[in-house]
Order: C-alpha cells, then structure tokens, then sequence
C-alpha cells in the first residue's frame, strides 16, 4: 500500500486540485482509495500571470523563473495541506500548470529522431512549479514533468489520462467513454476486458474545446464579474445557432483523425474573438451565443465519437467541472442516445480524477510501469512517464 498526493491545475488555470490516495496493485489489480481531495484556488494575481502567459504575452526569463517559482510553492502547499491529518505520503505526482503546448508536427513520429532532419518536428509542452522544488519544500519525493519523455519519442504527450481510465473504469462487457470536459476536453474509449488483448483497443485524443471558450465568453460578457456560467443556465435560456456550429466544426483540427492534442494556443482568447465577430453576423444574444458555444463543444465530441471510435460506446462517463454544467449534459444526452452519467457513479470522483490519475502515474514511474499509451499519443513506444526528485 502506498500513499500518495496526486496534483494538477488544468487548462481553467482554475486551481490546484488535490488528492490523497492509497494505491495497491499494478494495473489490471492496481486499486485506488481515495482518502482526502480539495481544489485550492490560485491567488487573483498569480492566475492572472498564468493567463497571460498562456495567451502568449511575452515575459522575460527572470519573470518566467519568479512564476515557476510561484507556482511550484502553491503546489507544495496543496501537497501538505491536503495531508493534514494523516500519515506524511511517501511519494507526490505533480502535474504542474501547463502555459504553453505545441503538439508535434504531422508525421512526426517517422523524423523526429532523426538528427539530419534540418526542420525539428518534436511537440513541445510546458509545465510550470519544478517539481524539485516541490520536493524540497515538502520533504517527499516527486515526480513531475510528465509529458516530457513521451515527447521525445514522437508523441503528442497527452491525453495521458487514458491508460489510469482504462485500469479504473473500464468494464468486463461493456464498451465505455470517459469523457473529460475541463477547459479541454478529451477521451478515452475503453473496449470491453473480456476482449481478447483489450489494452491495445483502448483509443484516447482531444477533443477540443470543453469550456475554455464558454469560460471566456461568460468573462467577456460580464465583464470579468463571472468566470463561468453557473450549471449552464445562462446558455440553456438560450437556442444554439446550428449552422454556426458547422461552420466552427469545418476547422482543421476536427478532421485530423488521432493521435491530436491541443489547449489555449488554438481554442484561447483569439478564437473567442472570432466567434464574437461570427455571433453579431447571425445577431446572436447573450444567451444564445453561450447556448451555441455550449452546442460546439457537444457537438465537437459527438462528431470526434461517430468519426474515429471502433464502435458507438454503450455508456458515457463524464468527468470535470464541466460534468456540473447540466445544460452541456443534456445536450450530450441528446446526442449521444445512450446513458451519460459521470465517473462518481463508476466509483470514482468526477472532480478529482485527473489529480488522482497523476497520483497513479507517479506510482506508475516509481514501480517502473510505463504510463502511455503509444496508440493514444502517437509515441514510437511505452516509456517510463516523469522526472522523480
Ligand atoms: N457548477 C458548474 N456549472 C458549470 N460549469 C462548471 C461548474 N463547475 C465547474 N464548471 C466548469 O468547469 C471548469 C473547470 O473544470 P476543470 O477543473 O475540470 O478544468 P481543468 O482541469 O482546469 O481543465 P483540463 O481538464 O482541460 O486540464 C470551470 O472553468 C467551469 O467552466
Ligand atoms: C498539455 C496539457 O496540459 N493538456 C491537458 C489539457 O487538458 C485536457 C486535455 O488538454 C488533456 O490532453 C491534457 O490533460 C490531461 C490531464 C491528460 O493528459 O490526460
């Protein structure tokens, strides 16, 4: 038995959510309690920073080094504040904060370690909050850094979340999705485990947007007094523009069959703009522009499911904080024709699954157990996931 801290803030740059969990096992028999969870907000100022850095303003090196610094002291606070009142946990993953993510370049996999190759075409993604430091302040080995190794081996590194969903949700006789809807969201397609070799079946990619864009347009509309719309019911008082919605999905990036990535860097506060400009030519309200963006996103995962999965899922479980917005909800149940439920209802906590998963990740890299998934990221093999400090 091993207790350990899992830690992640996401694309929202909402908070650091937290878990303290006790883990057994490897992997088919890998089990995972859940002792204590918390999200623990960014101060106003320190989130600013993020943002801005993930818009892409510039920002010097020293000021990088002061946010990473920031950054990495916040997450060693969570790390012990979740503790409080048990035993000291042996081993902490950390996520860090993603501000930049460049997913590698088409093909990648075949040139990217070839060193004549004059045009470099690895992927690039950036975590903030050393995990050294963390290490440091709070006395407790860990690891982080955990994109970075797949990386290198030609992937997109991420969704990494796919292969923890498919040792803890996964089903005897039933094919399942597990549907993230944070600020991006993503998947992870589960087969049946009496299938024969059910592991290599499993499929996993982006999305794309879950609620980045609603997030900003409800700050855009409010002006900055809201950062999201309550429950969705500010959209659901609205009617989504369906023709609008076609013409957003036409992009690129729907159409890229997997292994795909993506976060801020496409779907952020440009693309918003542009879908204010699209919104005033349709004479679209408030309302119905966070209906019709609330639709987009549906309607993206939708579309993703009835392109590229083997098979239509029997069942839907949805995590993050976009589980609680019941109108994006029932929009997926509409679409999708079969139980949406969330992941608390397969046993496991909807809010803290990504925290818990970087927990079973660290736990993975310590135990020697790879944590990709190459079918998933695109990376030329399974590797080891994370620097340990
Ligand atoms: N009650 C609610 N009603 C509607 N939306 C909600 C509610 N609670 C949370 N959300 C949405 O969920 C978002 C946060 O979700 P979450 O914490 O899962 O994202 P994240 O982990 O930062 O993103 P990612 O998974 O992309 O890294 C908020 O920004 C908000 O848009
Ligand atoms: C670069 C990065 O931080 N990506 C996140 C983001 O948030 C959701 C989606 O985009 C996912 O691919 C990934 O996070 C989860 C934790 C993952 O790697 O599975």
């Amino acid at each position: 038995m091993t207790l350990v801290v899992g830690l992640i803030s996401g694309t929202s740059v909402d908070g650091i959510d937290a878990a303290l969990v006790n883990i057994t096992g490897r992997t088919e028999d890998i089990q995972v309690e859940l002792l204590a969870a918390n999200t623990y907000p960014y101060p106003t100022d320190l989130r600013s920073q993020i943002l801005a850095a993930c818009k892409g303003e510039a920002i010097s090196i020293p000021q990088l080094a002061a946010l990473d610094d920031a950054i990495a002291l916040c997450f060693a606070q969570a790390a012990q504040n979740i503790q409080a009142g048990h035993p000291p946990a042996e081993l902490i993953g950390s996520h860090g904060q993603t501000v930049f993510h460049r997913p590698p370049a088409l093909g990648c996999r075949d040139v990217a370690c070839n060193v004549s190759t004059t045009q470099y075409s690895l992927g690039y993604s950036l975590q903030l909050g050393r995990g050294a430091a963390i290490a440091q302040l709070t006395n407790t080995p860990t690891v982080s850094n955990f994109r970075a190794a797949d990386i290198a081996v030609g992937g997109h590194g991420a969704p990494l979340v796919p292969k923890v969903d498919a040792y803890l949700l996964s089903h005897l006789y039933e094919a399942r999705c597990v549907q993230n809807l944070g600020g991006i969201g993503n998947v992870a397609y589960l087969p049946p485990r009496s299938h024969v070799n059910w592991e290599e079946k499993v499929r996993g990619w982006d999305t794309g947007p879950a609620n980045t864009l609603l997030d900003l347009a409800v700050q855009h509309l409010t002006d900055g007094a809201q950062t999201y719309d309550r429950d969705g019911n500010w959209a659901a008082s609205g009617t989504p523009c369906h023709p609008l919605v076609e013409q957003w999905l036409s992009q690129d990036f729907f159409h890229l069959p997997p292994p795909k990535s993506t976060g801020r860097e496409l779907f952020g506060w440009e693309y918003l703009q542009q879908c204010l400009v699209d919104a005033q030519s349709y004479q679209l309200s408030a309302a119905d522009l966070l209906a019709t963006l609330t639709e987009f996103t549906v309607v993206s995962i939708v579309h993703s499911y009835r392109t590229f999965l083997p098979q239509m899922p029997a069942r839907v479980l949805l995590c993050g904080g976009g589980s609680r917005n019941l109108y994006l909800k029932q929009r997926l149940q509409f679409h999708l024709e079969v139980p949406v439920l969330t992941t608390d209802e397969a046993g496991l906590s909807a809010d803290f699954k990504e925290a818990i998963a970087f927990a079973v990740l660290a736990y993975w890299r310590q135990q020697g157990i790879p944590g990709n998934l190459p079918q998933v990221t695109g990376a030329k093999q399974a590797v080891l996931l994370g620097e340990l400090a």
